[in-house]
């Protein structure tokens, strides 16, 4: 990288810092959607703590989503994944990449309005399809068609995910930058509060 650019990423990492302050950067989105993986760079470029969600309910019930959901259903697994959002979120600045359905439930969505900012990472059917048919470990997917299924989400889901406070197209470039987008976009988020 010449030194210019260098000036020019490392002035990102600086003013998105900055912008977020004492507050943490929630990523919201569907499956497959770049949440755990851009969550991980963002926080790495922030220099903060990143915690993904998922990961988190599976070392505090040492269980696998799947098992969860097979032994005590979806409600249970939505109670438990409340619970831990809520806590992960106490302090700050921190990332916190959430599970897909985490956003859709009123008690989670209310604890991410108060405990951050909230991105949602948006993406189309089709990119979302072909990363999620790689791997075949979400319970919700696991029906007879589940692209099917990932549409009914999608329908269901997009205008609740549309609520949160920041909203980046992701896309098939490379996560770095889709991870510089999200900074960006939390630094615009600053410019436009500090003018209104
Ligand atoms: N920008 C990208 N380009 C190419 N592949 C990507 C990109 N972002 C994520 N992926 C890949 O897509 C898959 C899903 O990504 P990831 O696990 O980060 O999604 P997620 O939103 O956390 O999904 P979930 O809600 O299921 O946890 C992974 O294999 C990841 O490497
Ligand atoms: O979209 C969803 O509802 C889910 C997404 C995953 O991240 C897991 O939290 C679980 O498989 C449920
Ligand atoms: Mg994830």
């Amino acid at each position: 990288m010449s030194e210019q650019l260098l000036t020019v990423a490392d002035s990102l990492k600086d003013r998105a810092r900055a912008a977020l302050g004492s507050r943490n950067l929630i990523l919201v989105g569907l499956m497959g959607a770049g949440k755990s993986s851009v969550g991980r760079i963002v926080a790495s470029q922030l220099a903060i703590p990143f915690i993904d969600s998922d990961l988190e309910i599976e070392r505090v019930s040492r269980m696998t989503i799947a098992e969860l959901f097979a032994a005590y259903g979806e409600q249970e697994f939505r109670a438990l994944e409340a619970r831990v959002i809520k806590r992960l979120l106490k302090s700050g600045p921190r990332v916190v990449s959430t599970g897909g359905g985490a956003f859709i439930n009123d008690r989670t969505r209310k604890h991410i309005k108060k405990g951050g900012l909230s991105v949602w990472l948006k993406a189309d059917l089709d990119v979302l399809w072909d990363r999620v048919a790689k791997r075949d470990t979400r319970p919700l997917l696991k029906t007879e068609n589940p692209k099917q299924t990932l549409e009914g989400l999608m329908n269901a889901r997009y205008p609740i995910y549309a609520q949160a406070d920041l909203t980046v197209l992701s896309r098939d470039v490379r996560k770095e930058i889709m991870a510089d987008e999200v900074l960006q976009a939390v630094i615009e988020a600053q410019k436009e509060s500090a003018a209104s």
